[in-house]
């Protein structure tokens, strides 16, 4: 069985679709008009200048912006009006920039703190008929699982998660979003501040998430390695989609590059 794998066989991630979405902060509106959707599977990446709104894309898909018009559908409900502290007991996770570990507890606790969401979600027959019957083992199970995928944290589980690494850190933060069983994975530059070799260590990761079948969004500031890893590309300019296509064709294309990325070819 492929990491993360559900035994029932069951589809793992949801598509997301973003429908003519016009958002902002109270009145100052960021985004006009964007259209983006991403399957299951799929390693989405949203690249951009500056400033562009790629944050604040995600955070209008779990649900921190004003939405002014436009929808948001995640596998088959609209989830526009949905508010962020309900989101993961719909399947969806969103690893911010930073603040996402409680520094004064440990890796285990930090863990743990999934346990919430996952039980709610097990006891609804989301997780499968094994997760329904006996939500704790499967979650220690997951535990498992999770660690084997990040042995770092393994080797470090009483430890205070302020004392970690600027990567392990980062690691703690996706082990804590995929401990929740997730359909969807938002990522907000997980490799922000991270020394290279680390936060490749850390985009190999947020691939192999994808092959094990979610749906994953992930913004990066290092546009040609994301780009690279990822499967398709949408280019954000001012707020508005200035592109999409693979990320091969993002790559290929003589103009895109330079203009929008700062990427010399
Ligand atoms: N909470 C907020 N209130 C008001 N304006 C905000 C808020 N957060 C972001 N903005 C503004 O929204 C615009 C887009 O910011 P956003 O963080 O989405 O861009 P980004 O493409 O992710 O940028 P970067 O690559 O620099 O992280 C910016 O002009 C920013 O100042």
């Amino acid at each position: 069985m492929r990491m993360g794998e559900r035994m029932d066989g069951a589809a793992r991630g949801l598509p997301v679709r973003v429908q003519d979405v016009y958002a902002g902060y109270g009145k100052l509106e960021i985004l006009h008009g964007v259209n983006l959707y991403a399957n299951p599977g799929e390693l989405v990446v949203i690249v951009g200048p500056n400033g562009s709104g790629k944050s604040t894309l995600l955070k209008t898909i779990f649900g921190f912006t004003k939405i002014y018009r436009g929808r948001i559908i995640v596998g088959s409900r609209d989830v526009t009006r949905v508010p962020p502290n309900k989101k993961p007991y719909l399947g969806l996770a969103y690893v911010f920039q930073t603040g996402n570990v409680f520094a004064s507890l440990t890796v285990e606790e930090n863990l743990k703190l999934s346990w919430l969401v996952f039980s709610v979600r097990a006891k609804r027959g989301e997780l499968g008929k094994e997760a329904m019957r006996d939500p704790q083992r499967a979650f220690r199970k997951k535990l498992e699982e999770i660690l084997e995928m990040f042995p770092r944290l393994r080797e470090r589980l009483k430890q205070r998660a302020g004392t970690l690494s600027g990567g392990e850190r980062q690691m703690l933060a996706i082990a804590k979003a995929l401990l929740t069983e997730p359909r969807v994975l938002l990522l907000d530059e997980p490799t922000a501040a991270l020394a290279p070799r680390v936060a490749e260590e850390v985009l190999e990761i947020v691939r192999k998430i994808a092959d094990s079948g979610l749906t994953v969004l992930l913004v990066e500031q290092n546009a040609k390695r994301a780009l690279e890893i990822g499967d398709r590309g949408y280019i954000l300019v001012q707020g508005k989609v200035a592109y999409e296509g693979t990320t091969k064709e993002i790559l290929a294309h003589p103009e895109l590059g330079k203009l929008y990325l700062g990427l010399l070819k």
